[in-house]
């Protein structure tokens, strides 16, 4: 009977239980110990919902306070200087690692934070200092392990691989030059004694996660493979080498004939590497084989995975395992709370809760077990399967006729950036180093409640427009006291940058608690694509038009771009991915031309997931990328005269100059404030049009002062012309609190003042 397994599980509570406790720790009002009992207790359900479904292998050390990779930097003692003079407590420690720290006689800054390969969750950069000294700190996966063992669920501790560790990680500030692959032999003791540890508590197999491996990988770090894994099988445990969200082919003689228990692979991503890696196997080692989707919400197609399966069995036989294709932290925690979905549409989704059901019956079905419970359970998916196949709901005609006729010419503005520059200056009459933000004002509790109530029925339309009237006046005022040029009306009736448009576009649908963890604590809604998308009205046009009425400084209206929608919704798997993204891109044209026509005449387009979208491996695919997000782009920006300046926005990633120039946006800001390297401040030096590299956190309460303001914009002007420099944050301000908003945002254009006079003196 082949088994069946997942490798990892979400761990925010399926009421975001953990959200609400750690947000309570934070503003004082949660205790540690009530924190630490609401963790034991997500991870106590987690593991009985896993072991109830009859799941034979559930992962532990999943569970994660802010990151994971974040707690194997603590783990390994891989903790800068600057974190460990103030004698934090271990949890302290950790989220001010991550979010960085300012009270009493603490100022901190948190690590960086990045895209987890191409998904839409964020880890905390293992950042190397100069004085690292590698030793085991905790044991976190070993006390999972023996909390799961007490509970009666046998587990298989997930622990990140220390090539992927390493390759994930940077050089700090005081040790640039050094790659951190080159710790891996002093890392590897670490690695060793925390297996032991494990084997003395009674593991006898691991989940060790080498995600890297479906990277482009240098020569150095494919060495290290070998170097690695000779040395943790002395261990004597099972390590289960376990990749994901791509294709391990051009890495497989990096992990060929290595001493390792098991191979993982994503076959939902790439069923095609099954042949090759199954052949590449020893006669013990066993193939994981990844058919049930972990990063998307559809209902799993049994036949198509009994298929895929079948392909690995003809070579390994019965060393086939049937699992999830990466951990199910992606997807929402059940279907169960979602009551407001048509019945039609709800039938053909899978959350992580029924992804454990499926891939028992997978597993069950694949084996032969012809029980009338799985022959039910096959028929009653064949027959989901189809149902969406042949429905209605997914084709509109019409979006399909309007694609079909699309010219070159709608991908291009009027006239080059020179002239429009021209334009643009006159009518908008800016100063020297423009002052703007991003675009979203803390998003307060009282918004959040008040909007709750609307959706509840318990306030009118009406009272939420007033009260979304209200928000924008205080917004627009504040930023005029602070002396903002380019105001923007501070998103208040948006519950999240891609939600809100997709619950006004056809085609989306949208779930009441499908949450999702981004980074920390902060989480979102994916709404689902699930039909050709269209919108049948103006979107933002209200709002914008309002926040203009209210001032005679420029407004900037706010959209989200077409590949960023795309991205961070769950996407349709029935036609591709680029189908989708024109039809998004039309869309959002209609809405920039119509922001246009109401007197909005700066509008910016954010693509923060512009970077996340591009296939992980260079070649035809990511080409193939790259030609259609900017094209979708520029077929929703083009439409308007060359006096309207469109602005984009993009963050935590590692972006490629080339294909935001591509874009062709007359101003773009950049998230910036983190990269302390000074390599990245030439990165966009030869950008051609206009360009905003965020001066802070958005992501810290931490206020800067004005003095570190005016450093980072001398440190810029070294590279960057003054004419082409605007003065912004690096991302929206949704997260932060009204005080430190108005502290960062006045010390920030009090900088730029003292450059604007500067340089006009
Ligand atoms: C900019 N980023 C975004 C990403 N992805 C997105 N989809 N959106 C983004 O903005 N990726 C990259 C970056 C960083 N990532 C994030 C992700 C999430 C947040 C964030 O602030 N999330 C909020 C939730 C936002 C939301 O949907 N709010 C709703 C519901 C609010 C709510 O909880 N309501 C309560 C009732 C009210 C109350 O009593 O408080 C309830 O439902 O129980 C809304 O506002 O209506 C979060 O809090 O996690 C930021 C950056
Ligand atoms: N306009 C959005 C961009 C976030 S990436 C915001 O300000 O929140
Ligand atoms: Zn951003």
């Amino acid at each position: 009977m082949a088994k069946s397994s997942i490798l990892g599980f979400p761990r925010i509570g399926a009421q975001r239980e953990l959200k609400k406790a750690t947000e309570g720790y934070w503003s004082g009002k949660v205790t540690a110990e009530s924190l630490l009992e609401t963790a034991k207790t997500i991870r106590a359900e987690n593991w009985k919902t896993q072991k109830d479904a009859g799941v034979d292998i559930i992962p532990s050390n999943d569970f994660s306070f802010y990151d994971q990779v974040l707690d194997h930097s603590i783990m390994f003692n891989v903790i800068p200087a600057r974190y460990t003079k103030f004698d934090l407590n271990d949890l302290d420690l950790l989220f001010a690692m991550g979010r960085g720290l300012q009270r009493e006689g603490v100022d901190v800054t948190a690590l960086e934070m990045v895209k987890w390969f191409d998904s839409n969750y964020h880890y905390v950069r293992p950042t190397f200092g100069k004085n690292v000294e590698f030793k085991l700190n905790s044991t976190k996966p070993v006390d999972e392990y023996l909390e799961a063992k007490a509970q009666g669920v046998e587990t298989r501790p997930v622990i990140i691989g220390p090539v992927t560790y390493l390759y994930l990680g940077k050089a700090d500030k005081d040790n640039l030059g050094t790659e951190p692959i080159s710790y891996l032999p002093k890392l590897l003791p670490v690695y060793a004694e925390l297996l032991k540890k494990l084997l003395e508590a009674g593991v006898t197999d691991i989940q060790m996660d080498e995600p890297c491996l479906v990277l482009d990988l240098p020569e150095n770090v494919q060495a290290a493979f070998k170097d690695a894994y000779s040395a943790l099988a002395q261990s004597g445990l099972n390590l289960h080498l376990t990749t994901y969200f791509g294709d391990i082919r051009p890495n497989l003689k990096a992990v060929t004939d290595l001493p390792i228990a098991g191979i993982h692979i994503d076959c939902v991503r790439v069923p095609e590497q099954i042949d090759e890696v199954a052949k590449a196997l020893t006669d013990s080692q066993t193939l994981s084989v990844g058919v049930v989707d972990g990063r998307n919400i559809w209902k799993t197609d049994f036949s198509k995975a009994i298929k895929t399966l079948k392909t690995a069995e003809a070579i390994v036989g019965d060393r086939l395992v049937v699992a999830t294709s990466s951990s199910l932290l992606h997807t929402p925690v059940t279907l169960e709370s979602e009551k407001n979905l048509k019945e039609e549409i709800r039938d053909w989704f899978s959350f992580a809760v029924e992804k454990a059901t499926e891939i028992v019956v997978i597993a069950k079905a694949f084996s032969g077990d012809s029980s009338s419970e799985i022959a039910d359970a096959l028929a009653a998916n064949a027959k989901s399967i189809e149902a969406r196949s042949t429905s209605s709901i997914t084709k509109n005609p019409a979006v399909r006729e309007r694609l079909a006729k699309v010219t070159d010419a709608d991908k291009s503005r009027k006239s080059p950036f020179p002239e429009r520059l021209v334009a643009q200056k006159k009518n908008l009459n800016l100063p020297l180093f423009p002052t703007t933000t991003i675009g979203s004002f803390p998003q307060t509790k009282e918004i959040r409640v008040q909007r709750n109530k609307f959706t509840k029925g318990q306030i009118t339309a009406e009272e939420y427009e007033k009260f979304i009237e209200k928000e924008i006046d205080e917004v627009v005022k504040f930023q005029e006291e602070v002396g903002l040029d380019v105001l923007v009306h501070g998103e208040p009736e948006r519950n999240d940058m891609v939600q809100y448009f997709g619950e006004r576009l056809d085609g989306f649908v949208f779930t009441t608690n499908g949450w999702v963890q981004s980074y920390g604590s902060r989480y979102v809604r994916p709404p689902i694509i699930v039909g050709d998308v269209s919108r049948p009205a103006p979107m933002t046009v209200k709002e914008s038009k309002y926040a203009q009425s209210i001032t005679k400084k420029a407004m900037k209206g706010m959209l989200t771009g077409p590949i960023t929608c795309l991205r961070w919704s769950f996407p349709r798997d029935d036609i591709p991915l680029k189908d989708q993204s024109y039809q998004l891109g039309a869309a959002l044209r209609d809405e920039v031309n119509d922001l246009e026509a109401a007197g909005i005449y700066v509008i910016q387009v954010d693509e923060p997931a512009i970077r996340e979208g591009l296939p992980l491996r260079a070649g035809a695919e990511r080409e193939d990328y790259v030609k259609y997000a900017v094209e979708s782009f520029r077929l929703a920006t083009s439409g308007v005269q060359d006096s309207t300046q469109i602005h984009s926005h993009f963050c935590y990633s590692d972006l490629d100059p080339n294909h935001i120039k591509a874009l062709d946006a007359d101003v773009v800001s950049i998230e910036f404030s983190k990269k302390d390297d000074p390599k990245y401040i030439q990165e966009f030096a030869e950008y051609p049009n206009h360009i905003g590299l965020g001066l802070f956190d958005i992501h810290s309460p931490r206020v800067p002062p004005q003095s570190e303001f005016e450093a980072r914009i001398a440190e810029i002007l070294k590279v960057y012309p003054a004419e082409k420099f605007w003065v912004n944050p690096d991302c929206g301000l949704k997260t932060r609190q009204w005080e430190e908003v108005r502290q960062q945002l006045t010390n920030m254009v009090n900088a730029a003042k003292v450059f604007r006079e500067k340089y006009s003196s």
